[in-house]
């Protein structure tokens, strides 16, 4: 098969993770059934993926918990996802929904992988990662720093200022081949809690990793302040 038919014949999985209870939100459930605008994060965020029509599957990671009501809330979605448990860290649940691909993708097939938190990720953003994962094989989302940063061993006293067009701060989309990520998390299967985002485990299995633009608006709601800039941008249209 020549280089262009295998790209052509390349499936694209996303996997939404949903799967963190919220501790830092402080509400009564996880965050991802809070409401902006009448619907629930969770149900915004999966609409978003399914009308983008860019994906042969989309797996929706959730707390084992909350499985019943993350059911009901993609209830309308319900023969266009698969609805999985997540684990006790975020890249448990990432793992659980790599392994839960193994059973369909192929090895250059791509896999997405999308914080839930982050809502007002672009179709731009999105169909540049699976755009240049096909290229480079793994590719995270990332802007640039715009304050000046400060390194700090004892978090009290500045040792020094990091040169900040050297920064990257990490968000997702972060998308690789699928046989990149299974073998890069396989072998860290014991430290999978050691790491903070999906590129970490990547880069240390010693892959290059490239990166696309992102953007300020593709922040990852952490608290409930956070939402009343979601609704401003939702209710706007803004994203
Ligand atoms: N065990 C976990 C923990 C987190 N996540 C997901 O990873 C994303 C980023 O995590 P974060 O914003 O920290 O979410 P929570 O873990 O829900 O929040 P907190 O850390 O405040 O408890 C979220 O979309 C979250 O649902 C996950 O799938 N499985
Ligand atoms: C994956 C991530 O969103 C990239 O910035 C981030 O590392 C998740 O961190 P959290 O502590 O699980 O919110």
């Amino acid at each position: 098969m020549s280089n262009s038919e295998k790209i052509k014949d390349t499936k694209v999985f996303a996997l939404l993770m949903f799967g963190g209870i919220g501790s830092r939100f402080g509400w009564e459930k996880p965050k991802q059934f809070y409401k902006i605008s009448n619907r629930t994060i969770v149900e915004y965020l999966v609409d978003k993926f399914v009308n983008l029509e860019l994906f042969d599957r989309i797996v929706v990671v959730s707390p084992e918990k909350y499985i019943e009501e993350t059911k009901k809330e993609l209830e309308n979605f319900k023969d266009k996802v698969y609805i999985i448990p997540g684990g006790d860290t975020r890249e448990h649940s990432v793992w659980n929904g790599v392994s839960f691909l193994g059973t369909f993708a192929k090895e250059d097939d791509i896999v997405l992988i999308h914080d839930g938190a982050r809502p007002l990720v672009s179709k731009e953003i999105i169909s540049h990662n699976i755009e240049y994962a096909k290229k480079f094989g793994a590719v995270v989302t990332a802007i640039n720093a715009t304050d000046t940063v400060g390194y700090s061993e004892d978090g009290v006293k500045i040792d020094e200022i990091v040169p900040r067009s050297k920064i990257f701060l990490h968000q997702t989309p972060q998308t690789f081949k699928h046989k990149i990520i299974k073998s890069s998390m396989e072998s860290e299967i014991e430290n999978l809690h050691l790491f903070s985002d999906d590129a970490s485990i990547v880069l240390a299995n010693g892959y290059e990793i490239y990166y696309v633009q992102g953007s300020r608006l593709n922040f990852k709601i952490t608290s409930q302040e956070d939402i009343a800039l979601v609704k401003l941008f939702i209710e706007n249209r803004i994203y």
